[in-house]
């Protein structure tokens, strides 16, 4: 079979990532990206050989005053792909997807877009087969994908989950917003992850989140008050045996965030991704009839995987485990 066109609308910190990721997929191809300004990142996708069209000709001056060559704008993008991937900033996508529709391609849509934008809302592992032949799918948010990567493994036990997210303020490249030296609560509950868990896995869930001033990831306390008995240990097991979560032990050396980070850096991972989320082992904790663990999202990465499975499963390319497998070979992702 032909492999699968894409483009990427919105070269970004994920964009960027998921046009990396697409490279190394054996059935897709990677058609271009757009850029609405010349910027060192436009540059560096040229010199990957990645063709960069105009987010809209409406920046195409921006290009031609610095005599930067684009290859057309989206609307000659979307012209000569299967799909786009919307990585534009949240809410921007719902504004793109008529000149997807259209232009009658399929497209991805991220977190930062209401539910609403999408057929499905999509997490590879909890509800692959829901996004089989669809045309609008929505990738969860970080936090989204992370909660529900741990909790779709122990959705048996799930009677009630009340979950704390301490979100990083920016991501690494981004000097534009802080806090510098202030935490800010979301004061409204729930926070929109708990709802945004709800479009993947039918769980009863409270969230609410907290901005610190960090940029390497995302950590999460998670109480869950359960159906049945579970033991410790057996939660340890069920999260062994989950793709795309890893045990970390504080006992080794993996005190806080900057040690997660460091061991995707000694992995040579690309821009130290962090696919899988990372579980605090010694937080697993039973007490009652109430299950506790701690885990970190990194929130660059966490979601790139879910896209290319996305792909694959609107174009039914594979089965869901046949997708998740060759994902996580081509990225590296331990398990
Ligand atoms: N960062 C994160 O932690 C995560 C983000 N998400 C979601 O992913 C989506 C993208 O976020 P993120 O990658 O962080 O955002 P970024 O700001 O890093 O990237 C968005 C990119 O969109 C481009 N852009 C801006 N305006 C337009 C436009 N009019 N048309 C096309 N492209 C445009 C910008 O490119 P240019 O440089 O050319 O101006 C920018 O690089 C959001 O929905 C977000 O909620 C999901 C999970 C994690
Ligand atoms: O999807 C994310 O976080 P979220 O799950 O808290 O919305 C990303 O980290 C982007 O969050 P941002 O909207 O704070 O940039």
């Amino acid at each position: 079979m032909a492999k699968v066109k894409v483009g990427i609308n919105g070269y970004g910190t994920i964009g960027k990532r998921v046009a990396y990721a697409v490279t190394k997929q054996d059935d897709m191809k990677l058609v271009g990206v757009t850029k609405t300004k010349p910027d060192f990142e436009a540059y560096r996708a040229r010199e990957l050989g990645i063709p960069v069209y105009a987010a809209s000709e409406e920046f195409l001056p921006r290009f031609e005053n610095v005599g930067f060559e684009v290859a057309g704008t989206l609307n000659d993008l979307l012209n000569e792909v299967d799909i786009i991937v919307d990585a534009t900033p949240g809410g921007m996508g719902e504004k793109n997807k008529p000149l997807y529709e259209k232009a009658g391609v399929k497209a991805i849509f991220q977190g930062g877009e209401k539910a609403s934008v999408a057929e499905v809302s999509f997490v590879a592992q909890a509800n692959y087969e829901n996004a089989l032949g669809k045309d609008y799918v929505r990738v969860v948010s970080c936090n989204t994908t992370g909660l529900t990567r741990t909790l779709s493994a122990i959705q048996d036990y799930i009677d009630y989950v009340y979950a704390v997210m301490i979100r990083r303020a920016a991501d690494p490249n981004d000097s534009k917003r802080g806090p510098v030296n202030a935490i800010t609560p979301s004061v409204t509950v729930p926070s929109h992850h708990g709802p945004d868990v709800q479009t993947v896995i039918p769980i009863n869930i409270e969230t609410s989140a907290f901005v610190v001033p960090t940029t390497l990831m995302h950590v999460h306390s998670i109480m869950v008050e359960l159906k049945k008995p579970v033991e410790a240990k057996d939660v340890v097991d069920i999260f062994e045996n989950t793709t795309r979560v890893l045990l970390f032990e504080k006992e080794k050396g993996f005190e806080s965030t900057a040690q997660l980070i460091e061991f995707a850096r000694n992995l040579h991972r690309e821009w130290n991704n962090l696919y899988e989320i990372a579980v605090w082992k010694e937080s697993i904790s039973v007490r009652g009839n109430r299950l506790f663990y701690i885990q970190a999202v990194h929130q660059e990465s966490d979601v790139v995987p879910e896209n290319i499975d996305a792909i694959r499963a609107m174009f039914e390319l594979a089965d869901k485990w046949e997708s998740i497998k060759k994902t996580n070979k081509s990225l590296g992702i331990l398990k």
